[in-house]
């Protein structure tokens, strides 16, 4: 539970008497004691991206307590993350269901980068046959230990794996949509960097929206809200951010997918909820959630711009104003997005698992 908040609803339960005391914790509530109380858990932890992503929120200050689990390797990651001089507690847990449970009882925020990574000449969707079990056996894990975290998926193909941990959820009851997260972070922080060396500016002056899903042609640039809509037309640029992981896929030549700049995504998805739930107004990140936007075409789930707070998801900001060339990027996402979402909800419909 993060303190701020904690401390926050209490004084509003409180009664007039104590109220005051409550209001003065919250005054001088500074960060050390926000930090105190987050606790975060990867699951997948001694994998390609596991690895640098644990160590990137070992570095984090608002990470407290970071819980490491994974089916091999856990505690020898977390016993060497564990000397680095940070505040924050690390613990490796044994790939038991104690163990899994264990480490995500009173989580804040549980990264799942676990499960197999492409090889050249496969989609994200050919990923499904294995990751599909994976994510739903760990959604299942945290619906029954940290009902209440905000779950953060990795684990591809994202855009049926977040409806596969929706569906869970769902089933047990504790579903909140507010909650649940696909991490798109990679796509965005390729498109400012890959727009940035064609502009010649500083990547982190880029803020270019990429909307949609994570694969292919349903993930959407929006170049033409940026400070160079010119780059809408680029049909090589647009391609590069749509196809960048087959770039890394074939770089790494069957040695698996993007790991490091994952890692560096992850962790910037993470911060930007810690932020956000510690009180920061106006966090705004790009990501895969249960969305309005285009519920109308039967499409559940939707990468936007969205606001962060304390309760996870603030508020979906509306796709806006997009060029022609944009619009039929649009059109051509939301059929494999759809099929994608869909085989996710009958995966856990036919393979509820136990
Ligand atoms: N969302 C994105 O932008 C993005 C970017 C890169 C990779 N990915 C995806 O992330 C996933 C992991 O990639 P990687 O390169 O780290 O793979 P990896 O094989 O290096 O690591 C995966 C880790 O998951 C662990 N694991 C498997 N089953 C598990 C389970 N049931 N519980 C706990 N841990 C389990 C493995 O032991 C391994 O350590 C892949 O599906 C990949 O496609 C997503
Ligand atoms: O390309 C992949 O398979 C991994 C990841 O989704 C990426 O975008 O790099």
């Amino acid at each position: 539970m993060f303190a701020a908040a904690r401390i926050q609803r209490r004084a509003f339960s409180a009664s007039a008497r104590d109220r005051p005391a409550y209001q003065a914790r919250l005054l001088t509530c500074d960060l050390f004691s926000l930090v105190q109380l987050s606790k975060v858990t990867v699951l997948g932890a001694a994998g390609g991206i596991g690895q640098p992503l644990s160590l990137l929120l070992k570095l984090n200050p608002r990470v407290s307590e970071l819980a490491l689990y994974d089916i091999r390797g856990g505690p020898g990651v977390a016993a060497d993350i564990s000397h680095i001089n940070t505040k924050s507690t690390v613990t490796g847990y044994d790939p038991t269901p104690t163990g899994l449970s264990a480490a995500l009882k009173g989580s804040d925020i549980v990264l799942i980068p676990a499960g197999v990574p492409r090889k050249p000449g496969m989609t994200r969707d050919d990923l499904f046959n294995t990751n599909a079990s994976i994510v739903r056996d760990l959604a299942k894990a945290c619906a029954e230990s940290c009902p209440e975290a905000n779950i953060l998926v990795i684990s591809n193909p994202v855009n049926s794996t977040v409806p596969i941990c929706a569906e869970v959820f769902k089933a047990r009851g504790v579903y909140n949509p507010k909650r649940l997260f696909g991490v798109t972070t990679l796509d965005v922080v390729r498109a400012s960097r890959f727009a940035s060396q064609i502009k010649k500016t500083d990547p982190a002056d880029e803020n270019i929206p990429v909307v949609g899903g994570h694969s292919g042609v349903t993930i959407v640039p929006l170049f033409s809200q940026t400070s160079h809509p010119d780059l809408s037309a680029d049909a090589e640029l647009v391609h590069r951010v749509q196809f960048g992981g087959d770039e890394v896929v074939k770089a790494k030549d069957g040695a698996g997918s993007a790991t490091l700049s994952m890692a560096m995504a992850g962790a910037r998805f993470a911060e930007s909820l810690l932020r956000a739930s510690q009180g920061e107004k106006g966090v705004v990140e790009p990501t895969f959630v249960d969305s309005p936007l285009y519920k109308d075409q039967g499409i559940e789930f939707f990468s936007s711009k969205v606001e962060l707070g304390p309760n996870g998801v603030e508020k979906i900001l509306p796709v806006g104003k997009i060029d022609a060339n944009e619009q039929k990027l649009l059109d051509a996402c939301m059929g494999d997005l759809k099929k994608n979402i869909e085989k996710g909800v009958a995966f856990v419909a036919q393979n509820p698992g136990k």
